[in-house]
């Protein structure tokens, strides 16, 4: 069976999910919203802005116009900034087939509603939870795009669903695991960009190895507690899209939520490093959204706390170490 996918966002992301949906067999457009880049996929077989030196497939086509790339879509895969997203779905939703999966490729956690992507797209598209999906795991663009051996979660409270996207995305160098645990999946991949901020932080201030590993640590317990509290399977996390996208953020240097928060710890002020960043760094803006959701439900995050704080509140950054450091003593718990 080939399936057609549309992939809204050209950025680094929604242009290397397009070539993985093409190298894995599928008919795949890729919607941009800037002419030159769409331009340079067609003609050039490239997105220099995005991932430069990757060549992309002759077959790989973009499109300007939304309505020619979500035409007879299988799947429509979301690859917008998170917090454009509901400006973005809002203006296609005439536009959606009427059985198409939507699929979340985003990290991120809507500022003012606290709402996950899912959640985002189910009110915005006005679509049963059983239409929309999520796909994530750790996946670095650059390295997916260049062919590296990857895996990623394919997840949907509809197996079916779940398993139809698995097969248009498997390739002989990436292979996809499916799992029905949608809010475990997205709350693993948006928090950790705000561990990775912190671990960034660490390691701008010249903190090695260990500290690091500690921050991580925490970090998947605090994610896990969140976790428990919304209704995700603890299992998740010990998961790609939990543990695995978590580490690969965190150690990489290619992570733009790791470098933000390296140029924090550097010394660099927050207008300088808002100002040098390129991309979208999710965790920036996610960190106050999920401690929104934190306070709601009374889950303890004092990494994403101190995060937000430096952030958003202007605590400096040494200042916000020493209140992690100096927390009360307590026997170590993994989640609740
Ligand atoms: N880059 C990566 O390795 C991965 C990224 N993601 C997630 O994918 C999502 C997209 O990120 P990237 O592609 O990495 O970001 P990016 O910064 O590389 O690209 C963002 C894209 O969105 C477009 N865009 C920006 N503002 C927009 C607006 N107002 N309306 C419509 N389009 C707009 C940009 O033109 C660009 O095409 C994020 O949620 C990110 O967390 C997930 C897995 C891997
Ligand atoms: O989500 C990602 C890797 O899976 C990308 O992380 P960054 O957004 O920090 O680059």
């Amino acid at each position: 069976m080939t399936y057609r996918t549309a992939v809204m966002g050209a950025g680094s992301w929604g242009t290397t999910f397009t070539k993985l949906l093409h190298d894995a067999g599928g008919e795949v457009v890729l919607w941009g919203r800037r002419p030159e880049v769409v331009e340079a996929v067609n003609e050039r077989h490239e997105n220099p802005d995005y991932l430069p030196g990757i060549t992309l497939p002759e077959g790989v086509r973009a499109t300007l116009d939304p309505a020619e790339a979500l035409d007879g879509a299988d799947f429509v895969a979301l690859a917008v900034p998170a917090q454009t997203l509901r400006h973005n779905l809002g203006a296609w939703r005439t536009l959606l087939p009427q059985d198409a999966v939507l699929v979340s490729l985003m990290k991120g956690v809507e500022l003012g509603t606290s709402r996950r992507m899912s959640e985002v797209i189910c009110e915005v598209a006005d679509v049963p939870e059983e239409r929309v999906g999520v796909f994530c795991g750790p996946n670095l663009a650059r390295e997916v795009a260049a062919g590296q051996p990857g895996a990623a979660v394919a997840a949907c409270t509809d197996e079916d669903a779940a398993r139809r996207l698995q097969a248009a995305t498997m390739t002989p160098y990436f292979r996809v695991y499916t799992s029905t645990d949608v809010v475990g999946c997205e709350l693993g991949g948006a928090v950790k960009n705000i561990v990775a901020l912190c671990v960034g932080m660490a390691v701008g201030l010249g903190f090695g190895a260990s500290t690091q590993a500690l921050l991580m640590t925490r970090g998947l317990a605090e994610i896990a507690r969140l976790g428990a509290a919304l209704g995700a399977d603890e299992h998740t996390f010990a998961g790609l899209a939990g543990m695995g996208d978590l580490v690969g953020t965190c150690m990489s240097p290619l992570s733009r939520n790791r470098t933000f928060g390296e140029n924090l710890g550097r010394g660099m002020t927050l207008d300088e490093v808002v100002a040098v960043t390129k991309q979208t760094a999710e965790g920036v803006k996610s960190a106050e959204a999920v401690m929104e959701l934190a306070r709601k439900h009374n889950v303890e995050m004092p990494i994403t706390e101190a995060v937000t704080a430096v952030l958003h509140h202007g605590m400096p950054i040494k200042e916000a170490a020493v209140s992690l450091i100096s927390r009360s003593p307590k026997p170590e718990r993994y989640g609740l």
